[in-house]
């Protein structure tokens, strides 16, 4: 497939390697220093972008592939209040989208664990929630974007929480972490804890250019579960 790659940091160059392996062919690479070159990719010679750039660019280079209908697959975290901005963008265009907080197989199933956990939970108020995070010290944003994801699990699933901003997650930033997360509940007598902890950025970006495959032909706005979970 002809892949554009539209940030071209730790993600995006670990998605270069998968892509080199499977023979396909980069037809853009757009970072900071070439940003203006994001107008040379079309429908016509790109065949799918995949997007892992940063919170402040992440909304005009997907609304970009999306007014020219070019299908993008988004990983970037930190700019979701525009989300449903893109979403209605993408019904209007009749293009194609995925975001996913996080790309790892691994990561997906743990969602549905701690959803499970949520509903468990839900009757027992001696259990206090806790959450935390660790990243790399470069990281951006904070809460993470899976860190959300798994707080807004909890919320559909437990009417004890209401929204993700009341919720306390503890974001640590530590050294080169991948990326961990962790969630316990915490009562007097015992605690129950799940834990996903990566151990390299392979997991997301396969999942991303695996993602990137399956969008390609499509139409529509899609979530990860869609692809994972989906019929
Ligand atoms: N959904 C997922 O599975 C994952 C999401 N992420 C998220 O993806 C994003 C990128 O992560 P990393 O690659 O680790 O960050 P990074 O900082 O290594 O790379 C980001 C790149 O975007 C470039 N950039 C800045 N402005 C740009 C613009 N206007 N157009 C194109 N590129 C631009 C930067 O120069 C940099 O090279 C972050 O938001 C991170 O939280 C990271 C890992 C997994
Ligand atoms: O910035 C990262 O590195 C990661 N970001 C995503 C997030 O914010 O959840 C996914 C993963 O945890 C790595």
């Amino acid at each position: 497939m002809k892949l554009a790659l539209i940030g071209y940091g730790k993600m995006g160059k670990t998605i270069h390697e998968i892509a080199k392996e499977n023979g396909d062919e980069i037809s853009f690479i757009i970072d900071k220093e070439n940003a203006e070159d994001l107008k040379k990719i079309t429908a016509g010679n790109t065949d799918v972008a995949i997007e892992f750039s940063n919170p402040e660019s992440a909304f005009s280079n997907l609304s970009y592939c999306i007014n020219n209908r070019i299908p993008v697959v988004s990983g970037t975290t930190g700019w979701l209040n525009k989300y449903d901005e893109v979403k209605q963008l993408c019904e209007e265009k009749v293009s194609a989208f995925m975001y996913a907080s996080n790309f790892s197989i691994g990561v997906n199933v743990f969602f549905e664990v701690n959803k499970f956990l949520a509903e468990k939970m839900k009757k027992y108020n001696d259990y206090k929630l806790y959450m935390e995070e660790i990243h790399h010290t470069e990281k951006l944003d904070a809460p993470s974007g899976t860190a959300i994801t798994l707080a807004e699990g909890i919320i559909e699933k437990n009417d004890r929480f209401q929204v993700v901003e009341s919720m306390d997650i503890v974001s640590k930033r530590i050294g080169k972490t991948p990326g961990t997360h962790i969630i316990k509940y915490e009562s007097e007598v015992d605690s129950i804890e799940i834990k996903h902890e990566a151990n390299s950025r392979l997991g997301f970006a396969k999942g991303a250019y695996e993602a990137a495959k399956w969008l390609k032909d499509k139409k529509g706005v899609y979530s990860i579960q869609d692809m994972l979970f989906g019929e």
